[in-house]
């Protein structure tokens, strides 16, 4: 079998012009040496302390771990050696300037999931890679729209350790071969399924929801003898990486909508550093990433740790759940929800 590239041949080797190409080359290997260390502390479980213990919260919703804070560090170490002039972190209020010459700006949440951590669930590390403007250590620097990444993706620590990653050529998986410590590229295009019939959602928020929402995921439940005329298998982590990678393996929908309650209006995904390179290795890979109302990689972020509610996945069934967003009646399939409230008949 012929060896498959590695992860520095194949950021060396892409298309882009040469800086930009040589500075991201070794920004992804300098993040792939920290998923390295990441992922076998991880596989250290209990062995290595209480890794799952309290330390904090970031406001009203999200806790923070002390694996969450080792995950930062380590990620500050390695990018103090790479091309990155400042990094963002969901770990941290404000931008830790780096080297303010560097060309890159990387924005990341070092551990997504982590929830998940004492439960031995697949959890990762999401990653966008974004051109340094000219006041770095401004949060401001990091407002930048999707479109502008340069390199997204995440890595996920689960039964493999593997690499998702985008340079807007396609999305490619690498594996972590453990026996040379070095990630190899094992799927060199990844294709997303067009149409699923398989959606990711927290069901519990259900009554929370926005009418589209609720009748999407209505009429998905209702299965064969529902509007969909088939029927709908669900599957939830709560670890979004291995939501997305599950998704990007066999198709799917992903649901993190805005609901009624005052801290969920936003969604719960962080725009910068998980939804947008989300969306992207999404797109990349032929799918599609919406916020419900407009594709999610052209939103302006306002602030650094801003929040934006998420659909994601097979392009068909985006575009689904989007037109129902738009109040619009999809031909041949009557919305329940629509027809009993005479919104909109046909
Ligand atoms: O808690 P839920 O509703 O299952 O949602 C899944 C989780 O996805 C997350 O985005 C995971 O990210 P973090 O672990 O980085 O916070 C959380 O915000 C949320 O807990
Ligand atoms: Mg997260
Ligand atoms: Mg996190």
């Amino acid at each position: 079998m012929e060896q498959p590239l590695t992860l520095a041949a194949y950021f060396s080797g892409w298309a882009g012009s040469r800086p930009a190409r040589l500075a991201i080359a070794a920004t992804m290997e300098a993040l792939a040496s920290a998923a390295v260390e990441l992922s076998d502390l991880l596989a250290l479980g209990a062995l290595a302390g209480p890794m799952g213990r309290l330390t904090g919260r970031k406001g009203d919703v999200d806790e923070q771990k002390e694996i969450d804070l080792v995950a930062n560090n380590l990620l500050i170490d390695v990018l103090r050696k790479a091309p990155v002039a400042a990094l963002a972190s969901e770990e941290m209020e404000a931008p830790l300037l780096l080297d303010a010459k560097a060309p890159l700006l990387v924005a990341v949440d070092p551990l997504d999931g982590s929830s998940n951590i004492d439960a031995n669930a697949s959890i990762g590390t999401i990653f966008t890679v974004l051109p340094a403007l000219e006041h770095n250590e401004e949060p401001s620097a990091f407002l930048q729209r999707g479109v502008n990444q340069l390199a997204g993706g995440f890595f996920l620590y689960g039964p493999q350790t593997v690499l998702v990653s985008t340079v807007g050529a396609g999305t490619q998986i690498f594996t972590l071969d453990r026996r040379s410590g070095t990630f190899l590229l094992t799927h060199p295009k990844v294709e997303l399924p067009l149409r699923t019939s398989e959606y990711a959602v927290n069901d519990s928020n259900t009554r929370h929801w926005d009418d589209p929402v609720r009748t999407y995921i209505d009429d998905c439940r209702r299965g064969k003898e529902g509007p969909r005329g088939r029927d709908f298998n669900m599957r939830w982590t709560g670890s979004p990486v291995a939501d997305f990678y599950r998704i990007l393996s066999r198709g799917g929908i992903y649901l993190y909508p805005g609901d009624k309650r005052r801290e969920f209006r936003n969604g719960r995904l962080r725009l910068i550093y998980e939804a947008s390179p989300l969306a992207w290795v999404v797109e990349q890979a032929g799918g599609a990433a919406s916020t419900g109302r407009e594709r999610l990689l052209e939103v302006s972020p306002k602030s650094l740790h801003q929040r934006i509610p998420l659909i994601a996945g097979s392009r068909k069934e985006v575009e689904h759940a989007a037109r129902l967003h738009d109040g619009l009646q999809i031909r041949g399939e009557r919305s329940p929800l629509f027809s009993r409230r005479g919104l909109l008949r046909f």
